[in-house]
């Protein structure tokens, strides 16, 4: 069944499923709407809730990332075993994308000296209350959320290279279990061909 994800040509949710899908060799068609032109709305009208990304299986489409990883990452070894495991799993997905969503208002806050505040927070706070824990976690078990390589990482490494590309910092370097992670994915078969081939990103105007 032809398989097709509709994302901007952008990192952020959608980096983690596309690393999922040519880790574990599926082919899709990785279709890159323009982020500069959007909103164009003979496409956002025809989308279920009018965001990408979306995914499509033959004549289904499912939206939501998390959803997407997830079900991508399914008959393979990136979904835990054990049914615990699996909602661990999914609870540190959730968790990085808590973080996402205060970078996101940080990201759209239209007022400079709000804007400013919320980026002070973010270096002083947020992000070390959530990459300590993130740190944690994976150091606790052998350099992994749930003791072997699962989808989680990959949702962790796109959340990351997005956010470095928001706040032009790398935050993986303070956290010495993060980042290595992050370069085992980066180095996967399947992952780091796509990596070598793909553009660079460049961040987006907000509107
Ligand atoms: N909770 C959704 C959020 C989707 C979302 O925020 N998509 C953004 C891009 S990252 C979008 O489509 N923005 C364009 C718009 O809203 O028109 C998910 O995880 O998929």
């Amino acid at each position: 069944m032809a398989k097709k994800l509709h994302y901007f040509n952008l990192n952020a949710l959608g980096e983690s499923i596309r690393y999922i899908l040519h880790y574990t060799k599926q082919e899709f068609e990785d279709i890159r709407h323009d982020r500069e032109t959007w909103p164009k709305p003979e496409i956002k009208e025809n989308l279920p809730y009018g965001q990408f990304p979306l995914y499509e299986e033959g004549e289904k489409v499912l939206h939501q990332s998390l959803a997407i990883a997830k079900y991508v990452a399914r008959n393979t070894d990136l979904i835990p075993v054990d049914p615990w495991l699996q909602a661990v799993a999914e609870s540190t997905a959730y968790t990085i994308y808590d973080f996402w969503q205060k970078l996101m208002a940080y990201r759209r806050e239209k007022d400079p000296e709000k804007q400013k505040q919320l980026k002070k927070e973010l270096f002083e706070e947020t992000i070390d209350f959530f990459f300590s824990r993130l740190e944690k976690q994976l150091s606790e078990n052998g350099g992994y959320f749930t003791g072997k390589l699962s989808w989680a990482e990959f949702v962790l490494c796109g959340i990351v290279e997005a956010s470095n590309l928001i706040l032009d910092t790398e935050i993986e370097k303070k956290y010495p279990t993060i980042e290595a992670v992050i370069e085992k994915i980066r180095n996967l078969p399947g992952v780091k061909e796509y990596i070598a081939s793909r553009g660079t990103y460049v961040l987006p105007k907000i509107k």
